[in-house]
């Protein structure tokens, strides 16, 4: 017996859509399932301004398929440089949806991020007052820390100090990896979130490492031991409205993963949705899902969730998604769960809810 799930039409509160041939390549796969997606700023040179998050979204409304039900929300990378007058007059303005820190180095395209946090007080005590969320790339980044151990130290280092330095300043921790993230966010009820990945609920650091280091499943934060991978599954299900869908799918052509320096990111817009349902099924949760994917996320960025709806359905034989998405810059591997995945999109399901 077929097995289906109608439910809003997601959102993506984490997703790298980059620029140019990749941009025109890989936006139809997260265009397809959801309805809009916090693009994140790290293109080269980063998104700093509201003029250039402007910019930004036009050119990924005119890469859009004829047709297609998404739209962008933008995001500005904050550097120290970042005028408040400019942030909070975009986000006033509807342009963007959140500013984004990045420390300095922490990750791909971050080099113009932040060093000294003295240097942004000014932006996040704006931010505070206007109600701008402020998202995070929750890594220290000092040579000195074991990279498994950079998240729970930057919760410690920085993100408590700065949370309590900027009372009101509304937080997202981005694509969490630890127990720590977890419970920290659970400790502190009131303008604090966190994102979770599709791929951070199925692989542990041994994905990445045992039996050949696999390219494709290295993304930063790096995956860490299972024990924190079972954290993630229990906080992505639980129904606790503080942890929602933020794919961070981060799309690098195949040769700059296949290297011998390769790149981080795992690109998981192809088949997020497929994935989801089979762990929430996994752990009886699937009651709880459209929460994750499409509820939480617009409530606590104070967004009406969409009205359209999407069904996915579970079929007898499994689901084929293709292995590779071909882009203008190349090809760009989807992310392999690792098992077969009977869920899918219902193609053909009406969007308009008076329709079902
Ligand atoms: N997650 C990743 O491994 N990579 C992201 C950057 C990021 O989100 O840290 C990218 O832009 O490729
Ligand atoms: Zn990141
Ligand atoms: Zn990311």
């Amino acid at each position: 017996m077929t097995q289906h799930l109608t439910l809003r039409r997601p959102d993506d509160w984490h997703l790298h859509l980059r620029d140019g041939a990749m941009l025109a390549g890989i936006l139809p796969e997260t265009a397809r399932d959801f309805a809009r997606a916090l693009v994140m700023p790290n293109l080269v040179p980063p998104v700093v301004t509201g003029d250039e998050a402007r910019a930004y979204r036009d050119r990924i409304l005119a890469a859009l398929p004829a047709g297609a039900d998404f739209a962008p929300l933008m995001t500005l990378y904050l550097t120290e440089a970042t005028d408040p007058a400019d942030v909070i007059a975009a986000h006033r303005a509807g342009l963007i949806a959140a500013v984004k820190l990045y420390p300095a180095g922490a990750t791909t395209n971050s080099a113009s991020g932040v060093t000294d946090f003295d240097r942004v007080r000014g932006v996040l005590d704006a931010m505070a007052e206007a109600g701008v969320p402020l998202c995070t790339h929750g890594e220290v980044t000092d040579p000195s820390v074991d990279i498994f151990d950079r998240e729970a130290v930057f919760i410690d280092r920085v993100l408590d100090p700065l949370r309590r330095a900027t009372p009101g300043l509304r937080v997202i921790m981005e694509h969490i990896t630890t127990s720590d993230a977890a419970d920290y966010v659970r400790a502190h009820d009131t303008d604090l979130a966190a994102t979770i990945t599709t791929h951070h609920l199925i692989i542990n650091r041994n994905h990445i490492l045992a039996g050949g280091i696999r390219p494709h499943y290295y993304c930063l934060p790096v995956a860490k031991r299972e024990t924190h991978r079972q954290a993630l599954r229990a906080a992505a299900t639980s129904g606790d409205a503080r942890f929602f869908l933020g794919t961070d799918s981060a799309p690098h052509a195949d040769a700059a993963k296949e290297s011998a320096c390769g790149c981080a990111g795992c690109f998981t817009a192809t088949n997020t949705l497929p994935i989801l349902a089979h762990v929430f099924e996994e752990r009886d949760a699937l009651p709880r899902l459209e929460g994750f994917t499409s509820l939480h996320g617009a409530a606590f960025y104070r967004m009406a969730p969409n009205d359209a709806r999407i069904t996915l359905r579970k079929g007898d034989t499994p689901a084929r998604f293709p292995a590779r998405i071909d882009t203008g810059a190349g090809p760009v591997t989807v992310f392999d769960p690792g098992f077969p995945l009977h869920w899918r999109v219902d193609a053909t399901a009406s969007a308009d809810p008076s329709a079902t």
